[in-house]
């Protein structure tokens, strides 16, 4: 088995329930909501992606610990984030079985479509955030991360799922959308806000 990766890096986790924690970020590359190429943009699911996750290199599994735990400064709880694209189209059990191994903690960032409760079953930290009309395949985890405003997703459609955190999080790039979060939470309180702290901090 090997692992295409976009990148690897060292941060604090900039949104959610563990925002300001350091974390190695691993984000794999492609999505299955979109191809990453502009032009597709308008004709993809999910429309809005501030990521770049084409390309990248492919790791073995050692090779892909020992690059992540090399990352790791030393010292508290190592924790990696698996992102992308889309972690899950390639995070398998053998993998979170070797980061568990090299010590850290394990947490995916996802689209929820992939529906490999096995190996959502061994992390650590489950974070789903739906896309459109994409079918919620994971509903349960940690939290549960709502972009918003989205045409195609209400709040209430998710709220009775099985998540300990219901996170909605202004979408970038959309006029507005700081306001009507922040409205909803306060008039709904089911919902806390999640903001994009790397984005205003100035950090990756
Ligand atoms: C780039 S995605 C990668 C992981 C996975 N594919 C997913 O969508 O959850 C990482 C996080 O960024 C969020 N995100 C992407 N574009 C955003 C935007 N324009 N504004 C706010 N959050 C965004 C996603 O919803 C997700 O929670
Ligand atoms: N600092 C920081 N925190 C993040 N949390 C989720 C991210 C992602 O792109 O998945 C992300 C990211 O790109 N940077
Ligand atoms: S599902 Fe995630 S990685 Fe894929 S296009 Fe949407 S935000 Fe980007
Ligand atoms: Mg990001």
């Amino acid at each position: 088995m090997s692992y295409q990766v976009k990148e690897i890096f060292y941060s604090l986790q900039g949104e959610g329930a563990h925002s300001g924690r350091p974390a190695i970020f691993c984000r794999f590359s492609n999505c299955n909501l979109w191809s990453g190429k502009d032009e597709d943009r308008a004709s993809a699911i999910c429309k809005f992606c501030d990521t770049d996750f084409v390309g990248g290199d492919e790791y073995t599994l050692d090779c892909l610990v020992q690059a992540i735990a090399a990352k790791w400064p030393g010292g508290g709880k190592p924790y990696v984030i698996c992102t992308g694209g889309e972690p899950l189209l390639q995070v398998d059990i053998p993998l979170v079985d070797a980061l568990h191994n090299a010590g850290f903690e394990v947490a995916v960032e996802t689209n929820g479509t992939v529906g490999k409760h096995d190996v959502a079953a061994k992390l650590d930290w489950v974070c789903v955030s739906p896309k459109a009309d994409a079918r919620v395949k994971l509903d349960q985890g940690h939290e549960l991360k709502l972009v918003y405003p989205q045409a195609e997703n209400h709040p209430s459609d998710f709220e009775r799922m099985g998540f300990k955190h219901f996170f909605l999080q202004p979408c970038d790039g959309v006029e507005g959308s700081m306001k009507m979060a922040i409205d909803y939470c306060l008039a709904h309180p089911h919902w806390s806000l999640s903001l994009q702290t790397h984005k205003i901090g100035g950090f990756e």
